[in-house]
């Protein structure tokens, strides 16, 4: 799925891009952080994901002749001098960024680009655009696992996803939020997430009998067998049927999958349905549910006692229905100026949690003795690195009546190193350690943060010096008008 991608990026980007080079700050050394204000679903936490893909767009990044030939076409009659230089371009700046398969959290930096602010500016379209999709579908993942912890879940989403690239980066984020396989063929080739496929209602409509289309598919298949029993009848035909079609396969040494039930009350018929699997002497046949499911309609089928053994969710998870996009951002934080100092910049707002942090942070994860997260701390690099045994203030800006001080702990490093003025520095793990990461991540968290409804609030902290810059800052650019 690699592409040109030095275009994907909004229109106003090359146009500052151009303005800062015609002006003459282009090379000017700028810092911006990516992080999102509120999370999705009403969920306790997200999950990052996308960090292959902004690899994958940053170590691609140029411009080709044919993409300079159409900037060279644009009414703002970009210079060719401009032009020229970005037939040259490649990043080399350096970035951070959280692991994929972290929980994240609000108001927390979860990628930082440094570099000179023309390349900074370029590539904040396309590091939004794959951070927001991905760790939105990672999230949904994550939320319909905690519902299911012990299940199988297969995400069976493409054919409603937004295109192609949702439907195969998507399957991947549901991969690291917990699922177990895709139905996506390109997917499973392009990352190795194991794929699964049952059949659908017209391979049995394609047959004279619901029963022949079963023998049938189980002659050719006879390891993989799940049959779809709703054509017609769930539990007057198709359970029947597939009961004689796994009798036949028994008396072969043959043992079938599953059924798969996809319409109707889904708990009442995977009671019946594994009454009459059980009567029958087919204890090992499992049930496969699908149909517009998602964490709700899993938790309250299992409430009502459903005996379904797998998940099949597709629409609600990769399109995300509920909340369709993370609304991350991409802030300036901090400048060289005239006299080549680093400047913190903040952005107002009447909003209160839009206005900015200013300056370059580091994000640490405090871990108590009792190897839970007790809440993230933000801190400058320049800084002394919280270490257990250094007394640490958290507070929190939004609730600064809401103190903590703790002095044993563990201070993870959340922020890694990917690129490095220009060169890829980390290697990305493989998914299964990815996946791996996030289960341990869920780990530190009390279950209480990781509730699908009102979950407990994980607190973001400051550090008091950023605490106090951001006042600072604020007071500088908030003067109270004289009347
Ligand atoms: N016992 C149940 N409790 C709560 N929700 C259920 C239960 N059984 C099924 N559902 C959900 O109710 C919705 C039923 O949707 P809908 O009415 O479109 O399906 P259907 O008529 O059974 O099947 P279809 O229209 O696909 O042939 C689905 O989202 C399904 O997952
Ligand atoms: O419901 P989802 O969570 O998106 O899961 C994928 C759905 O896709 C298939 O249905 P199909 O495309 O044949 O449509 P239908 O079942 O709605 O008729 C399958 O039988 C599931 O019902
Ligand atoms: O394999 C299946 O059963 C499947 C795959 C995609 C969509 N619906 C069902």
């Amino acid at each position: 799925m690699r592409r040109e991608l030095a275009l994907h990026t909004d229109k106003y980007q090359i146009n500052m891009m151009y303005a800062h080079w015609v002006n003459g700050t282009h090379k000017r050394k700028a810092v911006f952080e990516a992080y999102f204000r509120k999370l999705p679903f009403g969920n306790g936490f997200a999950v990052f994901a996308g960090l292959e893909r902004i690899i994958g767009y940053i170590g691609s990044l140029r411009f080709s002749e044919d993409d300079i030939r159409y900037l060279s076409e644009q009414e703002e009659n970009y210079a060719p001098a401009f032009l020229e230089e970005l037939l040259q371009f490649h990043f080399q700046g350096t970035i951070h960024s959280m692991k994929e398969g972290a929980l994240v959290f609000p108001d927390e930096p979860l990628i930082r680009v440094e570099g000179t602010i023309m390349e900074a500016q370029l590539v904040e379209t396309a590091i939004l655009n794959f951070m927001n999709y991905q760790t939105l579908i990672a999230t949904k993942a994550s939320r319909i696992k905690q519902v299911a912890p012990n299940d199988i879940l297969l995400e069976f989403g493409t054919r409603r996803a937004q295109e192609a690239d949702a439907a195969v980066w998507g399957a991947r984020a549901t991969y690291i939020g917990g699922f177990d396989a895709t139905s996506n063929m390109l997917a499973g080739k392009l990352f190795g997430i194991p794929t699964k496929g049952t059949h659908a209602h017209s391979w049995v409509q394609s047959f004279n009998s619901e029963l022949e289309a079963f023998d049938a598919y189980a002659k050719v298949m006879p390891d993989l067998v799940t049959l779809l029993v709703d054509t017609f009848d769930t539990l007057r035909s198709g359970v029947p049927n597939a009961i004689i079609t796994a009798k036949k396969l028994e008396a072969q040494g043959k043992r079938m999958n599953a059924i798969r039930l996809d319409s109707g009350d889904l708990a009442y018929l995977s009671r019946q349905a594994r009454k009459m699997l059980d009567e029958a002497g087919l204890p090992y046949v499992k049930i496969v549910a699908s149909n517009d499911l998602d964490e709700n309609t899993i938790m309250d089928l299992k409430l009502q006692g459903a005996a379904i053994d797998t998940w099949g969710v597709g629409t609600q998870l990769i399109t995300a229905s509920d909340q369709p996009s993370l609304g991350g951002v991409y802030k300036l934080v901090e400048i060289e100026s005239a006299s080549g100092e680093m400047v913190p910049t903040i952005k107002i707002s009447s909003n209160p949690e839009k206005v900015s942090t200013p300056g370059k942070k580091d994000v640490f994860r405090i871990i108590g003795t009792n190897g839970k997260a007790l809440a993230d701390y933000i801190s400058f690099p320049e800084e002394a690195a919280p270490r257990s045994g250094a007394k640490l203030k958290l507070f929190n800006p939004l609730h600064p009546y809401m103190q903590k001080r703790v002095d044993r702990y563990e201070a993870l490093s959340m922020l890694e190193p990917i690129y490095v003025n220009g060169f890829q520095v980390y290697s990305l793990p493989d998914l299964s350690e990815i996946r791996r990461y996030h289960k341990e991540q869920l780990d530190l968290f009390w279950p209480e943060y990781l509730r699908k409804l009102n979950p407990e609030v994980y607190r973001v902290n400051l550090s008091q010096q950023v605490w106090s810059r951001k006042q600072q800052l604020l007071a500088q650019h908030m003067e109270p008008d004289i009347e």
